[in-house]
């Protein structure tokens, strides 16, 4: 007698990865600078001064990596456009090879019974918008959904699943606000604006596609659910501050239609009184969220620009290469807080994963000459965090699919290629790719409908 699956019918198996980091390729057939072919040629910006000149050579190698997903048995697979592809100079005119790229990508996935999950923006915006203040330019929100609308009618019908942008804390909070990653500006009067305009762009991207579109959209947001490190009044706040600065920022405009009030508190004078018509722009139906997990944060009080609150490490925690602590429970926890504050909302975990050390070239059998790469903390990590998926849907959230950060080892950003995230190993020397055990292990997992957890 077969076993009912665990996860429900129709749950997808994927895997994510982003344009910037994996594609390489920058400049090819008409594409424009962005953000991040700037940031990453700026001296002193990027870990050994890696750029996404090459990266994965996706751009060249996609054939290969979509028949690897395909021997894997993914059922879905989320990547992003890369805009200045698509429009070099941001607005305008289109370049058609651009466009070429994506729609061969998306049927070469249809054609293996992969379902595509696209992001629009996932942080590699084009140079020439932020010539025009980019993020800071309410105009952006138009520039967005003429973007969002020649990918809607180059891709829709094909593509039944969009993402409008990925991480808009991280976009703030690092470009604008802390300055690690690209534009690089630090400033506390800037990460409200962009926060704003980010959210104005989505509801824009949205609302075209309401017009153009005939499948779903949705949001994507990364979420580190916060604990407070002791019961005192301090580390309560704090922790609430924290909560409302990373997990409810984006969510509350996109959902309920307003902030949370936490926000003008911890930016003061650097918080404007927004128009209350941005919040009908912002606020648009949704199909799903995606939500982004890596960890969680035990929140105190401290002195601290600008939420005067800081992570406690665990003493007895395990802790990954980007120095996260692997706590399951956290994700659990994260899809309870989602349902009780916004509601039944389909969910879709758009990234999990995580980087230990694994060696920059795979191991190679004497006798076989077969490849291999040995990841056993990444499988305990991942077979603990896809079981705590499987708590929430049984504590009845609404989760429709779990796509695993990532793909391919790839450009972690200003960190380089420092960082691997993959459950296929990448030689950057070679570009050779190596399925490592956790992709053996997850072929098994999406094979047997997760009972082989
Ligand atoms: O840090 C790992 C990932 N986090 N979310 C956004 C991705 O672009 C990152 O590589
Ligand atoms: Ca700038």
């Amino acid at each position: 007698m077969s076993q009912t699956p665990v996860f429900p019918e129709g749950f997808l198996w994927g895997a994510a990865t982003a344009a910037h980091q994996i594609e390489g390729s920058p400049l090819a057939d008409g594409a424009g600078p962005s953000i991040w072919t700037r940031f990453a040629h700026t001296p002193g910006m990027m870990l050994n001064g890696d750029t996404g000149d090459v990266a994965c050579d996706h751009y060249n190698r996609w054939r290969e990596d979509v028949k690897l997903m395909r021997e894997l048995g993914l059922t879905a697979y989320r990547f992003s456009v890369s805009w200045s592809r698509i429009l070099p100079e941001g607005t305008g005119r289109v370049n058609p090879k651009g466009v070429d790229f994506y729609s061969r990508l998306v049927d070469a996935l249809l054609e293996n019974g992969i379902e595509p999950l696209l992001t629009l923006y996932h942080w590699d915006l084009p140079a020439a918008l932020d010539d025009r203040g980019g993020w800071l330019n309410r105009d952006i929100a138009d520039w967005f959904a003429e973007y969002a609308g020649v990918m809607y009618r180059a891709l829709d019908g094909r593509v039944k699943k969009w993402v409008t942008l990925n991480e808009p804390w991280v976009v703030t909070d690092g470009g604008y606000l802390h300055g690690a990653l690209a534009p690089g500006h630090r400033s506390r009067f800037e990460a409200p604006i962009a926060s704003h305009n980010l959210m104005r762009a989505h509801g824009a991207a949205v609302k075209a596609y309401r017009e153009l579109g005939k499948h779903e959209i949705g949001l994507v947001v990364n979420i580190e659910p916060k604990y407070p490190a002791s019961d005192s009044a301090e580390d309560q706040a704090a922790t609430r501050r924290a909560h409302a600065y990373m997990n409810e920022q984006y969510l509350h405009p996109a959902l309920l239609g307003h902030y949370p009030p936490e926000l003008k508190e911890i930016f003061g004078e650097a918080w404007p009184d927004w128009p209350a018509e941005d919040f009908e722009l912002i606020k648009q139906k949704l199909d799903f969220v995606g939500i982004n997990y890596y960890t969680r944060n035990v929140t105190r009080a401290a002195e601290s620009y600008p939420l005067n609150a800081a992570m406690v490490k665990q003493p007895l925690g395990t802790y990954t290469e980007t120095g996260w602590e692997v706590f399951p429970q956290g994700l659990a926890d994260l899809l309870l807080w989602f349902k009780r504050t916004y509601g039944d909302l389909p969910v879709y975990i758009t990234e999990n994963g995580a980087a230990f050390f694994d060696p920059p070239t795979a191991d190679v059998d004497p006798r076989t000459g077969a490849r291999r790469v040995r990841d056993p903390l990444r499988i305990d990590y991942l077979r603990k965090h896809i079981g705590a998926v499987y708590d929430a849907i049984q504590a009845g959230v609404d989760v429709r699919g779990y796509m695993l950060w990532s793909l391919l080892d790839n450009l972690e950003w200003s960190l380089g290629y420092s960082k691997r995230f993959g459950m296929i190993h990448v030689n950057y020397a070679t570009q050779e790719r190596t399925p490592k055990d956790s992709a053996r292990w997850y072929a098994e997992v999406i094979r047997t409908h997760g009972r082989k957890l």
